[in-house]
């Protein structure tokens, strides 16, 4: 594995005395796949929301491609190339899956809305090479069949890849899955699994995922770190993390 694309270091956050996250540090490297476990309440999704600057940690620093993150904006990480999915699906339900993934670059257009309104200036082309590049996500994550279906009728695990293909389509170099696979049957799980392995391997996209299956986990990390009333509490390749006492004591001993 290659040096870090994103590091942590030492950040805290709390919600009116509730601390969702304490000193926590840790890199991800250039190239990986890291998982984010841990019991409900323990600080993953308020993890990815200080990353993607949704939330403003109390302290701590985030570096990102070698560069300080001092005032993250989910605007700014999305233009430095971070991209996120969201624990409850947040897709247009009555538009198509092609409008879907077209909404991912709305962070990216440069040609103003009136442009865009009269077709005129940057516009033209810039539409061209959206219609491009989310035709390419759609048919990498082979789902070109259902592009003009409206995706309120979608199957639930289509419904997911959709989100996936909306995050992907501006080509972030991290991306950031709240729990990709939540609500997924086995096969589903699978399926996506194989899509996440795909992004990661052949796009070289770096990607931090929460995901609560710690078997699909420990097959699909490179890294996993353990947080835990907000703390870390592991941090290291999928076995060292499974051989790890104190997760075992607090995470994977207990019935989630
Ligand atoms: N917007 C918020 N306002 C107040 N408290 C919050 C907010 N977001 C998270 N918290 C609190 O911060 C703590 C960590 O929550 P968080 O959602 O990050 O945990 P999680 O590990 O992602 O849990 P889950 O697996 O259930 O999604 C919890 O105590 C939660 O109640």
């Amino acid at each position: 594995m290659s040096e870090a694309l994103l590091s942590i270091r030492d950040v805290s956050l709390s919600f009116k005395g509730i601390k969702a996250l304490t000193a926590i540090s840790f890199d991800v490297a250039d190239g990986e796949i890291c998982a984010l476990i841990g019991p409900n309440g323990a600080g993953k999704s308020s993890l990815l929301n200080v990353i993607n600057g949704v939330y403003r940690s109390d302290r701590g620093e985030l570096t990102f491609a070698g560069k300080a993150l001092r005032r993250p904006r989910p605007r700014l990480a999305a233009r430095l190339g971070i991209g996120r999915t969201f624990q409850n699906n947040a897709l247009f339900k009555r538009l198509t899956v092609l409008d879907n993934v077209l909404a991912g670059l709305t962070r990216k257009a440069r040609a103003s809305l009136l442009e865009h309104t009269f077709r005129v200036g940057r516009s033209a082309s810039e539409s061209r090479h959206f219609r491009e590049l989310a035709e390419d996500t759609i048919a990498f994550l082979e789902i070109e069949a259902y592009r003009d279906w409206i995706v309120g009728q979608l199957p639930y695990g289509l419904q997911k890849r959709v989100e996936l293909a909306r995050a992907l389509v501006s080509r972030p170099r991290l991306l950031l899955l709240d729990e990709p696979m939540a609500g997924m049957n086995h096969d589903e799980k699978q399926e996506i699994s194989r899509f996440i392995l795909d992004v990661n391997r052949d796009l070289k996209t770096t990607i931090v995922l929460i995901e609560h299956d710690i078997g699909v986990v420990m097959g699909l990390s490179d890294h996993v770190v353990v947080l835990d009333y907000g703390r870390k509490i592991g941090d290291g390749s999928p076995q060292e993390v499974r051989d790890n006492p104190d997760v075992v004591t607090a995470y994977l001993g207990t019935v989630h």
